[in-house]
């Protein structure tokens, strides 16, 4: 297998768990959140048992001065406690959306090509920002109350309760009404939430390929299109914020209402009692303190529900990538004998989706050979150099692919592409500097190391002739250079990373021809004494191959070298005088073969 499936533990846990598992490194904080939460809670009820003891004992002055006092230490009680939660919530927080967002990415390089093409950068990265700073938002300021307000809750109705049972039972008795009604009318909004992250993905993923592809946009005049497009993904995201929104309006006068009943009952109830002499007036005044801490909790708990809904489709949105497959990268290293045959491809079958793509390809690529494939669009080229990185799993029983004689299936993902080298023709730079993209072909080199390979690359005198010479930043996927200038750059990575086998996609015309001829060298460079598997424009490295392999409809229909193939006046000869007739008169022309 190639892909395994890591981070079990998470995939399984519901997801409020899941979350759990990042906080748990943090749980002295939490901890430390939980005990200042309950420390606040107690203070609120004591304070309400010494308000009580206040009334009852309006002539002792010195135990007037012993409760003020008392009083005073729980006020600086309360003050610390809720320093506390701040600040310990914020830190437990912070970090645990530190580490899931790390965990992610580190997942996310890991996930196969196949899953990368299920869902968009935009969105994978608004899940990263979004989803976790709504995550995060809980923690820090609603994780407490899930302490805080049982527990104040519990103590203030204990207390309550011993003063006169019948008084609070008549007060609270909507109470439950209320929360069945509010709880009730806040289930949409996980729905609403989920929906609106989801739109929010599309729009950001339209917002990012509008900007990366701005050339594009300018030239074909789409910046109308895009915008429409971007407007409507916007609108959605707004219809289920206003929904959920007009939700909590909703949810927020009724709850007010009813919320704020039990007052009008425990004055109307609480009057007569006192006027039967049933109760006191202490008790009367504890109780129009205390009842707050049973209103507040329970017209809270709608509130905090909604909160988790919102939180949890957001922690569902990102723990569904974590439930997406690796690839492998836990086998050790394969010892690999330099002799061995660096690539083979026996009988192997593919297909993305549905459709068979590669239909029982087989061949081999000898040490220091060249192997170049050709063939008309879509033919499947691309699939063979995809399938070769182990950017797609293969089916079991769908042939067999050895790099230096071991299958795919047994190769640590990683520890494979340590021997391949690539250069195509979408040449991915970073924005860093140009020695930085060099190095990553192989981040220890040296700077000298650096500028013998962009010597052999044909980048040297371009890059010392730049302001900043090797340390000119190169802008977004390398904006600021030429598209010659930045193939140059990528050829001297590949130099540097030195691996045993090349993987080329040739620039087509693309370049002109100055830029091409030194782009054409800097190739031939890279290509010495490498066993090279090459996706070929050119006619003249399609006659340096060793071996030709035509491509049809993912079936090698034809093979051996040029001019075996021209011989035999098939396929190749067709698209040998359709694609470089031209090339072919102007090499005659200049006297060529
Ligand atoms: N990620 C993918 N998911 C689904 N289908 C794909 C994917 N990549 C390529 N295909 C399909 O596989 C087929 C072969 O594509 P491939 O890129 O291998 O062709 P190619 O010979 O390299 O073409 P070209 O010369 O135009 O680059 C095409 O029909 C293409 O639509």
């Amino acid at each position: 297998m190639i892909f395994t499936k890591q981070a079990q533990h998470r995939k399984k846990a519901p997801v409020f768990g899941w979350v759990l598992s990042y906080v748990k490194p943090y749980r002295g904080w939490v901890i430390i959140c939980i005990i200042a939460s309950l420390l606040v809670a107690v203070a609120n009820i004591w304070m309400g048992i010494l308000i009580k003891t206040m009334v009852e004992h309006t002539n002792n002055f010195d135990k007037l001065v012993s409760i003020a006092l008392i009083i005073f230490c729980l006020t600086i009680v309360g003050f610390l406690s809720k320093y506390f939660i701040t600040y310990s919530a914020a830190r437990f927080s912070s970090r645990a959306m530190r580490d899931l967002k790390n965990s992610m990415a580190s997942h996310l390089e890991k996930v196969p090509m196949s899953t990368m093409d299920k869902y968009h950068s935009g969105d994978l990265v608004s899940r990263l920002t979004t989803d976790a700073q709504i995550l995060q938002s809980f923690l820090q300021k609603h994780f407490f109350q899930l302490f805080y307000l049982p527990v104040v809750f519990v103590g203030a109705l204990g207390l309550l309760l011993a003063i006169n049972w019948k008084l609070i039972i008549f007060s609270v008795a909507i109470l439950p009404v209320a929360i069945a009604i509010t709880g009730w009318m806040s289930r949409p909004l996980q729905k609403y939430s989920e929906q609106m992250q989801d739109h929010l993905g599309q729009t950001n993923a339209i917002a990012q390929d509008t900007l990366s592809g701005i050339h594009m946009v300018k030239a074909f005049q789409l910046e109308g299109v895009l915008y429409r497009k971007y407007h409507a993904g916007m609108k959605h995201v707004l219809k289920n914020a206003f929904q959920a929104e007009k939700k909590r309006a909703w949810m927020t006068a009724p709850g007010i209402l009813l919320f704020s009943s039990p007052i009008l009952f425990f004055v109307a109830y609480g009057g007569y009692l006192i006027q039967a002499g049933e109760l006191d007036l202490g008790s009367l005044v504890i109780f129009s303190y205390l009842l707050h801490f049973i209103i507040e909790p329970l017209s809270l708990a709608p509130v905090l529900f909604a909160q988790v809904q919102e939180t949890s489709g957001a922690a569902k949105r990102l723990q569904e990538i974590f439930t997406q497959p690796v690839e492998q990268n836990d086998q050790p290293a394969i010892p690999v004998d330099p002799e061995a045959i660096p690539v083979q491809f026996e009988n192997v079958t593919f297909a993305y989706d549905q459709a068979r793509i590669l239909d029982n390809v087989s061949f081999t690529l000898h040490p220091s050979k060249i192997v170049a494939l050709v063939g008309a669009s879509g033919s499947g080229k691309s699939t063979i150099m995809k399938l070769l990185c182990g950017f797609y799993p293969m089916e079991p029983g769908n042939g067999r692919l050895n790099v230096f004689g071991h299958s795919m299936t047994d190769w640590n993902m990683t520890d494979m592409r340590s021997y391949l080298s690539m250069v195509s023709q979408d040449t991915t730079l970073f924005p860093v500097s140009i020695a930085e993209n060099i190095s990553y072909g192989r981040i220890q080199a040296t700077q000298d190391e650096i500028i013998a390979a962009a010597k052999a690359a044909n980048a040297h005198d371009f890059i010392m002739e730049l302001p900043q010479g090797y340390q000119t930043k190169v802008g977004e996927r390398g904006s600021r250079l030429s598209g010659g200038q930045k193939q140059r750059i990528a050829i001297a990575r590949a130099i540097l990373k030195d691996a045993p086998i090349l993987l080329l996609d040739e620039p087509t015309s693309a370049l002109d021809t100055e830029s091409e001829a030194l782009v054409q060298e800097a190739l031939e460079n890279v290509m010495e004494n490498r066993s090279v598997l090459v996706i070929a424009h050119r006619l003249s490295t399609i006659k340096d191959a060793d071996e030709v392999l035509v491509l049809e409809q993912g079936q090698i229909v034809e093979r051996g070298t040029h001019y075996d193939l021209l011989a035999q006046g098939g396929v190749y000869t067709r698209l040998y005088q359709k694609q470089f007739a031209t090339e072919m008169h102007s090499t005659l022309a200049a006297g060529g073969v």
